[in-house]
């Protein structure tokens, strides 16, 4: 069954066309990632989805209505949540206050009581119960990664976007993270992740979409999209040119 569906969508900034057309159906209960080079056009094309940005054509069906033109809060009250790669947290608040506020904001349905039961549960299941109490901006950088995935994983939502959640973070915090989206996945949420290390893809995706200049290039088993040279070559030669760049810079 799809869980999104994303028809002929394109954007253009001024002339500049950044997304020209595409089209993509996530699966029900699959973990997708969205890979490509840098500036392939990945974040705009959450932007797309969530509503922060509106297409200039296309269609995004989610449960069988289209989200063009909704506002971000109207997308997530149908089901979605993203996460950003600047951590948006609300630094003079608590962890607690931080994961409640986010919920509180998305105008659940639910009472208070059930937001500060879950606000409990989530903290639980992303490791943070010890730190409820303490200010984010004590955080530390893999805490601060955790608490954002909370804020998100406490919304009544189906589908879950994930802009770089696991980037930056160590071998063991990188476990946490996995668990989590098994977690996500085996209560039969719908995942698609932005991830520039191609170890986590791996790993943890069931189908890799492969954008490049705003098109995805291919869709597939992540077995079938390593073995295609063309697409490694592509991902790896943009990924090394970066590395150099800011070897040379630093
Ligand atoms: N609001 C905007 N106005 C003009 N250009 C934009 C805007 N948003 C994104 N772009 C351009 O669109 C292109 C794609 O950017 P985007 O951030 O979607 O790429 P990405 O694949 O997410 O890149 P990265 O992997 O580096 O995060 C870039 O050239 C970017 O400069």
């Amino acid at each position: 069954m799809s869980a999104l569906d994303i028809r002929g969508l394109r954007k253009a900034f001024g002339g500049n066309v950044i997304i020209p057309d595409v089209t993509l159906e996530l699966e029900q209960g699959l973990i997708t990632s969205l890979v490509g080079p840098n500036g392939a056009g990945k974040t705009t094309l959450f932007n797309l989805i969530t509503g922060f940005l509106r297409p200039d054509a296309g269609v995004v069906h989610y449960k069988g209505r289209d989200l063009v033109g909704l506002t971000p809060q109207k997308v997530t009250r149908r089901g979605i949540a993203r996460s950003f790669q600047d951590l948006r947290l609300f630094n003079d608040m608590s962890v607690f206050e931080n994961v409640l506020v986010g919920q509180e904001s998305s105008l659940s349905l639910w009472g208070r009581k059930q937001h500060y039961e879950n606000t409990e549960a989530v903290l639980e299941r992303v490791g943070l119960s010890a730190q409820r109490d303490t200010r984010a901006s004590e955080l530390s950088y893999a805490e601060r990664k955790f608490l954002n995935l909370a804020r998100i994983m406490a919304l009544d939502v189906d589908l879950f976007l994930l802009d770089e959640p696991a980037s930056g973070l160590d071998g063991p915090s990188r476990q946490t993270f996995h668990a989590l989206l098994r977690s996500l996945k085996a209560e039969g949420h719908t995942v698609l992740l932005i991830e520039h290390n191609l170890d986590i893809v791996r790993e943890v995706s069931d189908r890799i979409a492969f954008l490049n200049k705003g098109e995805v290039m291919a869709f597939d088993t992540p077995d079938r999209i390593f073995a295609d040279d063309t697409l490694t070559d592509l991902y790896f030669g943009t990924a090394n040119r970066k590395k150099e760049a800011s070897a040379c810079s630093s």
